[in-house]
């Protein structure tokens, strides 16, 4: 395979991949490493023979390994921040200052180097403040190093599971927000590169947080370009992360986007359960499965939907039940064994943005009522959040009432009509 970057005149930037075109709007930001070299020239790679030619507006920069070596202290293991199937993740910290993260691929052969020429085509030319930004690369002899911002805290993965002492739990809000950037940024490889890109590993893993969490995706290694023309998916070999893969792609190689909105869902229900995607069979009594998507689901047809939400969160603050509901079905929606019937992205986007504005509302009036603006996230006991986890009438404006009320009744009919199987009952809010 040979291809190779080139950029037009004006605003739009085309990669060429034989008779492929990718288009995009160009939003990058300068990279800040003052000590790499210009654009690139090329990459070969020994097994695919593969070349990245030189271009002017292409922004992603070549280090040397002797730059790389410097900026982590020769790699050392004080300087390793974690470890993936790409390789060993490192901090560093460029002559400029600049913090950043060096991956570095031990995995030879010609997936490694496919992976590692897809993540530089892919990032030289998506940018968006929810994708991860690449400054460069090093492919010296059989070396080949990735170089990225620095995500000082790390993945989602990171802060819903085995948290160190001391750590805190992420709350509601923030939940919500990591999930609508997630979903911003898969929008944005969706609707705004054409054709569109299919990320094909959206995991907790693979969300980073920068110093405000806010989150960015990471991790273009398995990213396809979707289907063209009149193509409806794209095939291919399954890769991805168990627990995480759509049921027909997984069954059948079938690609599309609805693949991704699956993944978004399955990263949904553990942003709202605090549990793995693949969960620990001691974890999954009740259910035979240990797939969260799988236990989840049947809490949600029972209308079980507060033994659905992490614990955790009962003890960081009031949480209303019509933004918790709404949170799950919009999971549930991702969910759906039938891939079609999924949401777009730009649904799902619409729908987080409900969620977090509402949550935010909320908190806004209830701060008002009791007049203590510092009461900002205080945390509540167990029992009194459980109390208040189901919003009484009395504390509603009329507006929130019947906002609350056309909601509840819209869902039942859309759970009616579209998602509930024979026999059973449309779920409702469990005290
Ligand atoms: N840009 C970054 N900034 C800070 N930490 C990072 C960065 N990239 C990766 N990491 C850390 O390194 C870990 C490993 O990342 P990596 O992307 O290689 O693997 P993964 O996504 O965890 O797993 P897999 O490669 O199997 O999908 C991440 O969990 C994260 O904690």
């Amino acid at each position: 395979m040979a291809c190779c970057l080139c950029f037009g005149p004006g605003r739009k930037m085309k990669l060429k991949d034989n008779s492929d075109q990718i288009s995009i709007r160009d939003q990058a930001d300068q990279p800040s490493s003052s000590s790499a070299q210009p654009a690139a020239t090329a990459i070969a790679s020994s097994s695919s023979q593969t070349v990245v030619q030189d271009s002017a507006r292409y922004r992603c920069q070549i280090f040397s390994y002797r730059e790389l070596a410097i900026a982590t202290n020769s790699f050392r293991d004080e300087s390793l921040i974690g470890r993936g199937g790409f390789g060993a993740v490192y901090k560093g910290r460029l002559n400029n200052g600049q913090n950043i993260a060096v991956k570095m691929l031990d995995q030879s052969g010609v997936q490694g180097d496919k992976e590692f020429l897809v993540e530089v085509l892919m990032l030289s030319l998506l940018h968006h403040q929810n994708l991860v930004h690449l400054f460069g690369y090093c492919a010296e002899g059989d070396q080949r190093l990735l170089v990225y911002e620095y995500m000082p805290l790390g993945s989602v993965e990171d802060h819903l599971y085995d948290l160190s002492d001391g750590q805190e739990a992420l709350d509601w809000n923030t939940r919500m927000q990591i999930a609508l950037g997630a979903a911003k940024g898969l929008a944005f490889l969706h609707n705004e590169a054409t054709p569109a890109v299919i990320y094909r590993d959206l995991k907790t893993s693979n969300i980073l947080l920068d110093h405000e969490y806010k989150p960015k995706l990471s991790d273009f290694g398995l990213a396809k370009f979707g289907p063209s023309g009149d193509m409806s998916h794209v095939s291919t070999r399954v890769m991805g992360t168990h627990g995480y893969c759509a049921p027909e792609y997984a069954n059948t190689g079938k690609l599309t986007l609805k693949s991704d909105i699956y993944s978004l869902g399955v990263v949904m229900l553990e942003l709202i359960t605090g549990r793995k995607a693949l969960m620990p069979s001691s974890e999954c009594v009740g259910t035979q499965s240990r797939y969260l998507v799988h236990w989840a689901r049947t809490l949600w047809l029972d209308g079980k939907v507060m033994q659905i939400v992490d614990p955790m969160l009962l003890t960081k603050g009031r949480l209303s039940s019509i933004v918790v509901f709404r949170s799950i079905e919009v999971a549930m929606k991702c969910l759906t064994e039938e891939a079609n019937a999924r949401p777009l992205i730009s649904e799902v986007v619409d729908s987080l943005r409900y969620i977090v504005d509402h949550t935010m509302r909320k908190e806004r009036s209830r701060l008002r009522r009791e007049g203590n603006m510092d009461g900002a996230g205080t945390s509540s006991s167990p029992d009194e959040t459980r109390r208040m986890f189901t919003v009484r009438e009395e504390e509603e404006s009329p507006e929130e009432a019947i906002e609350r009320r056309r909601l509840v009744v819209d869902d039942a009919l859309t759970w009616a009509g579209m998602n509930r199987p024979r026999g059973t009952t449309p779920p409702t809010p469990s005290p």
